[in-house]
């Protein structure tokens, strides 16, 4: 048994927080590209220099969500407005794009130095999941999922994929919006009433509500279990191998 309701038929699930071990590598490139960010600005206006906290600011503004939008997000958080700039920034301008692409160069310094470590016990779900029959797909906001999944040997257990290379190719919002998981849903030929979705990131739950979906799981990482029901999750598991009986958890 997957610990699901009757009818849901396909399973979407978030990919970093989720599948994988890398929010933890996205918050502390955000941490550092923020802080080096906040420093030089304090500097420039004269003004105290107060650091991204990799917990709070993270959760509440930038997890879940397409880079620019986190990094958009963050900053009107603090009052600062920046220019947009363009996707060819150097990494570092002061532009929402510029600040964007060093993070992007923090990460992938991380994934590539690293490699990219799964969840055990989400793997195992994902694996009872298809046992069962039931459609599987990937949706992150991450544009470097292809690799991320790649690196973590998981690519070939999903069905479809929706992230931040896709949104961006169909104009699709990105979450909290639910457009990226409606697209995933009708990839695997399904309503969102058949489909469950799995996420860690308040932003991520929130598209689950706001999309009509027949689940959502909320998985929780960071000690947030209470904001994850506020923000739409019905049911919170600290581990996917949670929502397995014991005859299938062995
Ligand atoms: O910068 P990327 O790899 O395109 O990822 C965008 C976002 O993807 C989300 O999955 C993460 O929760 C965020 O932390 C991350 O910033």
């Amino acid at each position: 048994m997957l610990g699901l309701p009757e009818g849901i038929r396909g399973c979407l699930f978030d990919m970093d927080g989720v599948l994988t071990r890398t929010a933890t590598v996205h918050a502390a490139a955000w941490k550092s590209m923020f802080d080096e960010f906040l420093r030089a600005w304090a500097a420039k206006t004269g003004t105290p220099f107060v650091p991204f906290d990799k917990v709070a600011d993270y959760d509440r503004y930038v997890d879940g969500k397409k880079r620019a939008d986190g990094a958009r997000s963050f900053l009107r958080s603090r009052g600062i407005d920046l220019p947009e700039g363009t996707p060819g920034d150097p990494p570092g301008a002061m532009t929402v794009q510029g600040l964007s692409n060093r993070k992007n160069e923090l990460v992938q310094a991380v994934i590539e130095r690293d490699g990219v470590q799964v969840f055990p016990g989400s793997v195992r779900y994902v694996d009872e999941v298809r046992r069962a029959g039931l459609r599987t797909a990937v949706v992150s906001s991450s544009a470097n999922t292809a690799q991320v999944l790649a690196a973590a040997g998981i690519a070939d257990r999903f069905m479809a994929r929706i992230d931040g290379v896709v949104a961006k190719e169909r104009r699709l919002a990105g979450k909290p919006a639910p457009d990226m998981y409606v697209a995933a849903a009708e990839a695997l030929g399904l309503k969102a009433a058949e489909s469950a979705v799995f996420e860690d990131a308040l932003a991520g739950v929130a598209a689950g509500r706001a999309g009509g979906f027949g689940f959502v799981v909320g998985v929780d990482r960071a000690g947030q279990a209470d904001a994850l029901r506020a923000n739409g999750a019905d049911v919170v598991v600290g581990d996917l191998r949670e929502l397995l009986t014991h005859e299938d958890a062995r």
